[in-house]
């Protein structure tokens, strides 16, 4: 089959299950994420390959901003400072890279986000365990549950394809999601925040 249809074919299948699950987690999860960041709480992702792309990318929407103008939101990607990661895994090994980080920059309520198309790497699944050792919440965006780290973390996104480009593409559209929800839910954690502060 020629590898367009094949592909859109590929993502066409996936396309209503994903929309039931995304529907359920995602507004949940944007919520809570403009409660933590909008009250100077922090963001941690990572993932390995393209999935490292899509932590930056990620990071870079709230930090900078996706589309309307808003105040900066604390996001970190474990992958972009390849002086830490060459150090960690070169002196700890490849697992312990983004645990490491997790050690160093998570706080007790903080969320750290997981994106692996298997959810196998077993990086991210030691990351999810420093995590939990440090209070901080741990979400997972994966392909098909179960798998070792949707087992690992609080709440998983398993996108519903054995395809890992189609995972990554829902993954993608999952970010922008995630930050439509939390643009949407942000002035109210901001104006609540303004009202206490004034009292
Ligand atoms: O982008 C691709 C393939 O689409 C690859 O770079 C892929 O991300 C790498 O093989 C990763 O190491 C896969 O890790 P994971 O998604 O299984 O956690």
């Amino acid at each position: 089959m020629d590898p367009l249809d094949n592909h859109l074919r590929g993502l066409q299948a996936a396309l209503p299950e994903f929309r039931a699950l995304a529907s359920t987690i995602l507004p949940r999860w944007g919520e809570r994420l403009a409660r933590h960041l909008g009250t100077g709480g922090r963001l941690l992702v990572a993932g390995n390959g393209g999935s490292a792309a899509e932590a930056q990318h990620l990071a870079a929407e709230l930090v900078g901003r996706l589309r309307d103008e808003r105040q900066p939101l604390s996001a970190i990607a474990l992958t972009p400072d390849s002086s830490a990661v060459t150090a960690i895994s070169n002196d700890y090994g490849y697992e312990e890279v983004f645990a490491r980080q997790v050690r160093a920059h998570g706080r007790p309520g903080d969320v750290l986000i997981l994106m692996s198309t298997s959810g196998r790497s077993p990086n991210l699944v030691k990351a999810a365990h420093a995590a939990r050792e440090a209070g901080v919440r741990t979400w997972a965006m994966t392909g098909r549950e179960p798998n070792p780290l949707s087992m690992a973390c609080d709440e998983t996104l398993g996108c519903p394809s054995g395809d890992s480009q189609v995972v990554q593409e829902l993954h993608l559209v999952s970010v922008h999601l995630l930050c439509e929800y939390v643009d949407l839910a942000l002035p109210t954690v901001v104006d609540a925040l303004e009202e206490a502060l004034a009292r």
